[in-house]
């Protein structure tokens, strides 16, 4: 037991950026229940969380049948022990205190089923390797959070391992994937993504896939899918945990064989495809509960990359506002430093899209940002049963008039389009979604990742 079992999983192709250039690491030693007498050390300097379960993917393995699959993880975060519980059955407990999550000191003890582990804190501390760059490739960030992350990413671009991106919405995941393809042997084939998201259920088999002349009413011609089109290059699936269950084995046995079979074919289609996944959600939690496959969680994160929140990693708002301010156009006008503080302050819950979009905002508002108190809100929203065509046209021209690049303009009139089709749809059927998906002619799970996206402005 301690050590890791997936045989490709190191150490060190698990990403996650510390605090501190120095770490504490703690010593776990089994006091109770079947592994009493076993010591496991938590060590900060490799940053690698652990798994405790009874699965065969958890780095730490038990024996106790009170214990869950995958029952929680530990992990070394600043100078404490980080235990997450992962929605296990019975529960994790610190000193007899259910938790969900935890920061340990040292001198506590775990309890997962009727396993009981002492905590003690290491004395000695390792530092971790801190790169000097600003940059990997597009990804920019010198806070020490994202120079930790660049050493190994530059190792993994090397690789041709599968890997899962983390990180909440707008912390860069699509742009990391990126980099890590220009900087791999793949740079010159094709990077390709794919949203799980964006495509309504009954489509998405075919667009991973594609389907020959035929396949299902609608389907005219053959077409290749997103694995084929990626064929010598790198695939990135954008939301995952989004990926029917269905679906999930499919894509199980294309990275397992490296071969895929269009919708109404009968032939086999090997191909070359390095695959990223990119997520918003806690995986090992999507795990835990069941909807997302224990094995192929194991083949796609043999590394993890957890991108940090913005509010997590504040050194790098000033530069990558500057580099906005200069890509937006504002070269020939001087950079407000005096809207710094609020920068600087704001909690960026949209993290660097939403910084990027608030600069783009005040390149084009120009002096009248001083004054202008609604520099961190998305445009107006449309508000109001009442002349919602007039509100409608003040909104896009709202959005035209901030002279943002085509592609973020046209996101956020889709993502109001997409607000206000929901609302509607679902005030129509009582709340039902799955009566308004099928209503819509999309699937509930899409409909749902809508819905959760739109919520604060709902
Ligand atoms: N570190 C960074 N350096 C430069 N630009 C960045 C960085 N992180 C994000 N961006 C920019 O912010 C925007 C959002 O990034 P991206 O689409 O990669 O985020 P994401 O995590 O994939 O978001 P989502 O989960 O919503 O799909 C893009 O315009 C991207 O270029």
């Amino acid at each position: 037991m301690g050590s890791p079992v997936h045989p490709s999983l190191s150490e060190e192709t698990v990403l996650r950026p510390k605090r501190n250039s120095a770490t504490t690491s703690f010593q776990l030693t089994f006091v109770r229940g079947p592994d009493a007498g076993v010591v496991l050390v938590v060590d900060g300097a490799a940053a690698c969380p652990l798994l405790l379960g009874t699965s065969e993917v958890c780095s730490v393995r038990l024996r106790d049948p009170e214990v869950s699959r995958r029952h929680a993880s530990l992990d070394v975060y600043d100078t404490y022990l980080r235990v997450r519980d992962l929605g296990s059955k019975n529960g994790t407990f610190v000193n007899d205190t259910r938790v969900g999550e935890a920061l340990l000191t040292g001198g506590e003890e775990i309890q997962i089923g009727s396993t009981v582990a002492r905590v003690d804190i290491e004395v000695k501390s390792k530092p971790i390797p801190v790169s000097p760059d600003t940059s990997f490739g597009p990804v920019l960030g010198s806070s020490l959070a994202m120079r930790r992350l660049y050493p190994l990413c530059r190792r993994l671009a090397e690789s041709d391992v599968p890997l899962v991106i983390e990180g909440e919405t707008g912390t860069g995941k699509e742009v990391m994937a990126e980099a890590l393809h220009a900087a791999s042997r793949r740079a010159t084939g094709p990077f390709v993504v794919f949203d799980c998201t964006a495509v309504p259920a009954s489509l998405l088999e075919s667009a991973l896939f594609g389907h020959e002349k035929g396949a299902f009413t609608g389907a005219a011609s053959a077409r290749a899918g997103v694995f084929e089109e990626a064929h010598g290059g790198t695939l990135l699936i954008d939301e995952i945990g989004d990926l029917e269950k269905s679906l999930q084995s499919k894509l199980l046995r294309a990275i397992q064989k490296s071969e895929i079979r269009r919708l109404g074919g009968s032939r086999w289609v090997k191909v070359d495809v390095r695959l990223i996944a990119a997520t918003r959600r806690d995986l090992d939690k999507e795990v835990q509960a069941g909807r997302f496959r224990d094995d192929l969680f194991f083949r796609l994160a043999v590394a993890r990359i957890a991108l940090p929140p913005l509010r997590d990693r504040r050194d790098d708002i000033e530069p990558l506002a500057r580099h906005f301010w200069e890509l937006y156009g504002g070269r020939e006008k001087p950079f407000p430093v005096h809207l710094l503080d609020r920068l600087l302050s704001h909690s960026w819950p949209g993290n660097v899209r939403e910084l990027a979009n608030t600069v783009a905002r005040l390149v084009a508002l120009g002096e009248l940002a001083d004054s202008y108190s609604e520099l961190f809100r998305q445009p107006l929203p449309i508000e109001g049963e009442d002349g919602e065509f007039a509100l409608a046209r003040d909104f896009i021209e709202n959005v035209v008039g901030q002279n943002l690049p085509l592609a973020e303009a046209r996101e956020q009139v889709l993502r109001e389009f997409e607000r206000r089709y929901v609302v509607h749809l679902l005030k129509l059927h009582g709340g039902d979604s799955a009566r308004a998906a099928a209503a819509s002619g999309i699937g509930e799970r899409y409909l749902r990742m809508i819905r959760a996206r739109v919520r604060p402005a709902t």
